[in-house]
């Protein structure tokens, strides 16, 4: 028996190492892309780019379990990306169809209108702000331009208000609703009083959640009602950003903060999604989430790629999507359909005791087995 084992054993470890002899190291070429799809040529005389647009869904869930502020810089990642600004749509689906996700993704919209202008103009990575301004490493190190240390304190002083606008969300809301409550609630007694009630009944009035302007937020309130709790909500769709004009918008230097009078200050399309929900259905969760998401986006946008992100997730590399623009779009690309990749975990631990980085699956196994054309599963969302 034990012989018989250690045949096997040998035997796997040699299907193991095989491989291994023959790893592949694939590299994208991003000047043959740009040459290839953003030059002017007979059919494209203006030279505007013919890349494929690109739907990106970030899902997210529970405001109290996953911060809005993590949430807020996954946005900021993506409307910050290198790619054209006009062929990308970013969607937030909320779960929790909470105001409070709601209105912080509205702040992300606006703190966008200064951050991704700063990216572009001072070439910034990682374009999510957080860790961003968390890095150790001197800032300063290839910039060229003289203005970006002034630009970088100003934008600086600007994230540290808006996060301070972020985490004063909950209390903004919980007191804008308390006094809407209470004014409804005095509407309440003067209208019995004048109808001739009974003064002495106590009244019963539903706490609502409010929103800025006075009106009832559709999704989950602090005080669960129906038809608005948790699971048992209406769905909810806001365009944030409109989508851009196609060809590029300079700023300017007089009004705003920053001089950004070279750089092009369009914004991707940003849209809240919160699905429907009603007792008695299965929501699928993050699965069904994205179905809503598919949907939603054919209507709005309908890129013929789709990028899934989870919340806690940010683009590091601003050039990914052209990055990977180039083994889709490269020959053999349409036998592409569907790529899922294993989160890959940095900056965990310095010295990485327990193979966070998972060294050996990506630069190790996942080489070698590209090497004799083997994916592999995977679980799914
Ligand atoms: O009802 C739900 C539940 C979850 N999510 C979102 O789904 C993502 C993943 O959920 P999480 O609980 O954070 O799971 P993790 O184990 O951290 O995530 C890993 O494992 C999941 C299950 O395989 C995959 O879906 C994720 O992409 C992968 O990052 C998050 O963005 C959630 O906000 C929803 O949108 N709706
Ligand atoms: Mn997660």
């Amino acid at each position: 028996m034990s012989v018989a084992c250690e045949v096997w054993f040998t035997f796997s470890w040699i299907l193991d190492q095989v491989p291994k002899i023959h790893p592949v190291n694939r590299a994208t070429d991003l000047q043959a892309l740009h040459d290839k799809f953003d030059m002017p040529s007979p059919s494209n005389p203006t030279g505007r780019s013919d890349l494929p647009g690109v739907d990106m869904f970030v899902s997210t869930a529970d405001p109290e379990k996953e911060p809005p502020l993590v949430t807020a810089n996954t946005i900021l990642s993506i409307l910050s990306v290198d790619y054209p600004v006009e062929k990308v749509a970013c969607y937030i689906s909320d779960d929790g169809g909470a105001l409070l996700t709601f209105e912080a993704m509205a702040e992300a919209a606006s703190f966008a209108d200064l951050w991704v202008p700063f990216c572009r103009k001072h070439d910034i990575e990682p374009r999510n702000p957080e860790s961003y301004f968390s890095i150790k490493t001197d800032p300063t190190k290839n910039k060229g331009r003289s203005d970006f240390v002034k630009d970088r304190r100003k934008i600086k002083r600007e994230y540290d208000e808006f996060k301070v606008r972020i985490n004063a969300l909950p209390d903004s809301i919980r007191r804008r609703s308390d006094a809407f409550n209470a004014r409804e609630e005095m509407k309440m007694i003067k209208h019995l009083r004048e109808s001739g009630a009974d003064p002495l009944e106590p009244i019963k009035v539903q706490k609502a959640t409010w929103m800025a302007d006075g009106t009832h937020w559709p999704g989950t309130w602090a005080v669960s009602a129906p038809d608005h709790a948790k699971g048992d909500h209406s769905g909810i769709l806001q365009v944030m950003l409109k989508p851009p004009s196609c060809d590029p918008v300079m700023g300017n230097s007089e009004d705003g903060l920053i001089d950004y009078s070279d750089v092009d200050i369009r914004l991707s399309m940003f849209v809240y999604v919160s699905r429907e929900k009603r007792p008695g259905y299965d929501h699928n969760k993050k699965a069904g989430a994205m179905n809503a998401l598919v949907r939603a986006s054919a209507v709005l946008s309908n890129g013929p790629f789709m990028l899934n992100l989870d919340c806690d997730h940010y683009i590091h590399n601003c050039k990914a999507v052209r990055e990977g623009m180039c083994f889709v779009m490269d020959r053999g690309g349409e036998d592409i359909c569907y790529v899922q990749f294993p989160q890959r975990f940095e900056g965990i631990d310095p010295s990485d005791r327990y193979a966070s980085r998972n060294t050996v699956f990506f630069d190790g196994n996942m080489r070698a087995l590209d090497g004799v054309q083997v994916g592999f599963p995977s679980k799914c969302f």
